[in-house]
């Protein structure tokens, strides 16, 4: 069982820069943060390390993750996932989280925190990986506030929406919002409530931004020296 602390944040202390980048189309929003392998220390074994994995629909946060897993030995914990089982399971919640999803809307947080903290009270490991969560600065505070912990690292893979829209439309798997309606509203939810939650984590030298346009094996060369240090 992992050991909760307030924040191991001070391992990774790794900010470089804070100028503010105004080329190119996301670069204009966040601040400029840089990475190397160097700069992230080794956890402490047993102390709770946890990757917040953010970017738009369809950008390649799930398929990156799963490349994490098998290469560092995370737990991937999937906010998206854990809501559509949480349907599934016929839960009272159900219906709400079923229309939210399809309006392409965010989840109160509460429900959502809830859920990631089961999960990861049920796990062995101490290296998470969250998917899709923090969506919202409302999403953010409530996970501080419930587990107590900040992220160490946050991933954030920057897509052109229309490489986005593509990816999702062929996504095929049955998904309620795989469609171009809910695509276009979960693109202006991106614009309006993720940014703040990216800025917020640049801003204080978390963020790690990835192109994730290219080969899922491109993207991921781009993804390993960040957990190098990581033993698995
Ligand atoms: N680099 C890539 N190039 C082309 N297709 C990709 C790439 N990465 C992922 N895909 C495909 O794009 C689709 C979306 O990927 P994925 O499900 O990983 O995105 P996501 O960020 O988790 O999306 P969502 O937020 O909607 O859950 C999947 O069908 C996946 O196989
Ligand atoms: N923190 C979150 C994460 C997801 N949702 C809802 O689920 C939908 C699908 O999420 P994916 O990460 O699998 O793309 C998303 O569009 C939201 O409706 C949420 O509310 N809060
Ligand atoms: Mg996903």
């Amino acid at each position: 069982m992992w050991r909760r602390v307030a924040s191991v944040s001070h391992l990774f202390s790794h900010s470089k820069s804070t100028k503010f980048n105004q080329q190119g189309a996301s670069t204009f929003k966040i601040w400029e943060t840089f990475t190397s392998e160097s700069e992230i220390p080794t956890p402490s074994k047993g102390s709770l390390f946890v990757t917040f994995v953010l970017g738009g629909p369809g950008s390649g946060k799930g398929t990156q993750c799963a490349k994490i897993v098998e290469a560092f030995g995370f737990t991937h914990v999937s906010a998206g996932d854990l809501l559509r089982r949480e349907i599934a399971s016929g839960s009272a919640y159900g219906s709400v989280i079923l229309s939210t999803i399809r309006e392409g809307k965010i989840v109160p947080s509460q429900v959502t925190v809830e859920l990631i903290q089961k999960e990861m009270e049920s796990s062995d490991n101490y290296k998470f990986l969250i998917d899709g969560f923090p969506r919202s600065e409302e999403n953010r505070k409530a996970f501080e506030k419930t587990i107590g912990a900040e992220p160490d690292v946050v991933l954030f893979f920057d897509c052109p929406e229309q490489e986005m829209v593509k990816r999702v439309l062929n996504r095929n798997q049955g998904r309620v919002d795989d469609n171009i309606d809910t695509i276009k509203k979960r693109l202006e939810i991106f614009d309006e409530l993720n940014w703040p939650v990216i800025n917020y984590y640049s801003q204080r030298g978390k963020l790690h931004k990835i192109n994730a346009v290219g080969t899922v094996d491109e993207i991921f060369e781009k993804v390993r020296p960040i957990f190098a240090p990581l033993s698995k």
